[in-house]
């Protein structure tokens, strides 16, 4: 049995928090890999304006391959239409029936999580762990975990990870402004995003 860490996201794109975030859950929890999963068209970002699946693949690429228990997973990538959760854990957990999956996410996701899909079967087919987000506090979610692992006889772990500032909304401000994200976004994922000109107009 292997335990598996997922870190799904839109990653437009990924930053250093999905990273400091996927490795603390990797070390905190003993899990054996993460696996990065883009999503398609995730169905509260419809209308968003995303960059194309290639570009958000080699962005992921270039973040995660130094790291060998990085994986970048097209569970949801390979699929058509909106992708939701619940079925993608559905998906992995009948191809590996005897691996354990982690659900990793930041705080604005644990509170709209009941707005998801099938939440139920999310937190029966997978553990949630969780990092405080932001300027967020531990005291502010312990409310929302306790809620939530008593309803769904679970268990949701925090993770202790730096409060970091960070969202692809900010970083795609800051390029539209013409502000730097240098450091923001590891080396090479800055190198591709200047290299294409994204993320510089509407
Ligand atoms: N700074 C952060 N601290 C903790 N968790 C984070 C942080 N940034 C993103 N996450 C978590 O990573 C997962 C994927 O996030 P996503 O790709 O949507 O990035 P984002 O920065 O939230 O993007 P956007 O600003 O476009 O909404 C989500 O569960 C989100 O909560
Ligand atoms: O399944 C759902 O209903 C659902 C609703 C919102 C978000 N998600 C998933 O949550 C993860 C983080 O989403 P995001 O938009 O914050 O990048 C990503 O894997 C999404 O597919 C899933």
């Amino acid at each position: 049995m292997s335990k598996i860490g997922i870190m799904g996201g839109t990653f437009n794109p990924v930053h250093t928090a999905h990273l400091i975030l996927a490795e603390t859950a990797y070390e905190q929890l003993g899990l054996d890999k993460i696996l990065f999963m883009p999503s398609k068209k995730p169905p509260h970002k419809m209308h968003e304006s995303i960059v194309s699946d290639e570009h958000r693949i080699q962005m992921v690429q270039l973040a995660i391959q130094d790291n060998p228990h990085f994986v970048l997973s097209y569970a949801e990538l390979n699929r058509e239409g909106v992708t939701y959760t619940a079925d993608t854990l559905e998906e992995l957990s009948s191809q590996n029936p005897k691996d354990a999956y982690y659900f990793i996410m930041g705080g604005d996701s644990l509170f709209q999580l009941e707005t998801w899909w099938k939440p139920n079967k999310i937190l029966s087919l997978s553990r949630v762990a969780v990092a405080v987000r932001g300027y967020e506090t531990i005291e502010g979610y312990k409310d929302q975990i306790a809620y939530l692992s008593k309803k769904y006889n679970t268990d949701i772990q925090l993770l202790a990870t730096p409060n970091l500032d960070i969202s692809s909304r900010d970083l795609r401000e800051k390029r539209k402004q013409g502000k730097s994200i240098r450091y923001y976004v590891p080396e090479t994922v800055y190198n591709y995003i200047v290299d294409n000109h994204l993320y510089q107009g509407d």
